[in-house]
């Protein structure tokens, strides 16, 4: 067991757990969300960020809303509009991640130049590209077919 005097003060920081009501509650942060409230309050404020500063997660909405709004068009079956759900889910988490990395990385080293800086930026980066060309395969192949039904081609 792990007792915070033992240790100096930087590691305890992050390494104390304290027992609280039957809880565990990481102490080694500058606050902490107490409550379910406020957890998903801090979490709509990460989103909000994302949406705010990242163009690049903007678009992915509103391409995102389009897809799905023209999937209710063609009336695709409810199996598929959740393929379209998951893939567009899937191009927004990679992309918060993304911001998340990147803000990280400067934390840990500003302006400064480091390789490994760079492996986890272009990293990132390269994740949300590889979630966003497999998510636009996926709705070409579930939108075109039924759209070229409707429009009789
Ligand atoms: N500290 C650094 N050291 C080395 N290379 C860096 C560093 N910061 C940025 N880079 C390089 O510059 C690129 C762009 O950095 P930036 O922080 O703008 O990320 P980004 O993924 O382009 O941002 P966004 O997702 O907002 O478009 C990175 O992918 C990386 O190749």
């Amino acid at each position: 067991m792990l007792v915070p005097e033992e240790h100096p003060p930087a590691l305890r920081d992050v390494t104390t757990d304290v027992h609280r009501r039957g809880r565990r509650l990481r102490v080694g942060a500058w606050k902490v969300a107490g409550d379910l409230p406020a957890s998903f309050r801090y979490a709509a404020q990460g989103l909000a960020y994302g949406f705010a500063s990242q163009r690049n997660f903007r678009i992915h909405v509103f391409t995102g809303l389009l897809v799905f709004g023209m999937g209710l068009w063609l009336q695709l079956a409810a199996d598929r509009l959740a393929v379209l759900v998951l893939t567009v889910a899937a191009v927004l988490v990679l992309e918060l991640l993304n911001t998340a990395t990147e803000a990280v990385v400067d934390l840990a080293i500003g302006r400064q130049f480091h390789p490994l800086a760079r492996i986890a930026k272009d990293c990132a980066a390269a994740a949300v590209l590889v979630a966003a060309l497999s998510s636009l395969l996926i709705a070409l192949l579930l939108l075109v077919p039924p759209l070229m039904i409707r429009l009789g081609v």
